[in-house]
């Protein structure tokens, strides 16, 4: 997900600096979860060999269950903070042509933006954006009443943006071309993603295979299947 979309984000000239994954806080509850505390350590090993992608914790840390508009706020904040200090940060408006000048980190919510960055004093940056990387389920899900909270998806949409990776059964084309919807609205602010090699990878079909004791081998990464199997998870 995250090569797509930053592959795409550099060609429509965006300045990417690399990608978050954020698992998701236990108290979100959803069924088949393993405890957060794992789940940041798999993320982890699953980053550990890429130059873009990168662990935030902090979601999984707080006290409670974070919506995911104040996770891409959280995330904003710290990549600004550590890039460059408030004085040094200048504000970009981005043109519909062009984004070169705009510096964005990516987040997905899988249970993910990111950083690198000069930082040079002298120089005023442009503030970081943060954006939300997700599968085109997702995007359906923020049309679906009581899912999200209509102010959040708003915000998510206008002030930060959307990368959504295509997914069969899941329709987003037809979502935003209906004038009602919010999703037409924001249009522009959500960039599309064909995955070329579709794939129906989820992330529970995998945990129902480990729990049957089949093999995920290439689905995962190894140190990823070694971690599972070493602290027995899913079964
Ligand atoms: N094969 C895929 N193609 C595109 N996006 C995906 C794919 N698998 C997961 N995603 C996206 O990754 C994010 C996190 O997904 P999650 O961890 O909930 O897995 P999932 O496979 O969507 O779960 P489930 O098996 O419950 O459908 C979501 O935005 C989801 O749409
Ligand atoms: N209101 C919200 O902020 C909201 C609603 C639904 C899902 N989500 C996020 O989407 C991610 C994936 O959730 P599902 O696995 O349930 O599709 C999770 O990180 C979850 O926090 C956020």
């Amino acid at each position: 997900m995250f090569e797509l979309a930053a592959q795409e984000l550099i060609k429509q000239g965006y300045d990417v600096l690399g990608g978050y994954m954020s698992p998701v806080h236990d108290a979100y509850n959803k069924r088949g979860l393993a405890p957060a505390h794992h789940r940041v350590a798999m993320c982890q090993l699953a980053a550990d060999t890429s130059p873009l992608v990168m662990v935030d914790s902090w979601e999984a840390a707080q006290e409670q269950y974070q919506f995911s508009l104040h996770v891409l706020q959280h995330l904003e904040r710290a990549v600004n903070d550590a890039c460059c200090p408030n004085d040094t940060q200048v504000h970009c408006e981005t043109g519909a042509t062009g984004h070169s000048s705009e510096r964005l980190g990516v987040g997905s919510t899988a249970d993910t933006a990111g950083m690198a960055g000069r930082k040079d004093a002298d120089v005023k940056q442009p503030r970081v954006r943060s954006m939300l990387l997700c599968g085109a389920d997702m995007v359906e899900s923020l049309t679906v009443p009581g899912v999200w909270q209509p102010d959040h998806v708003r915000s998510i949409l206008q002030d930060h943006g959307l990368v959504c990776i295509g997914r069969i059964h899941s329709d987003v084309r037809r979502l935003m071309a209906d004038p009602a919807s919010v999703l037409h609205e924001f249009q522009h602010n959500i960039i599309l993603v064909e995955d070329p090699v579709v794939n129906e990878i989820s992330s529970t079909k995998i945990r129902s295979e480990l729990c049957k004791g089949h093999t995920v081998r290439y689905l995962l990464p190894d140190p990823v299947i070694d971690y599972i199997q070493k602290e027995h998870l899913y079964c």
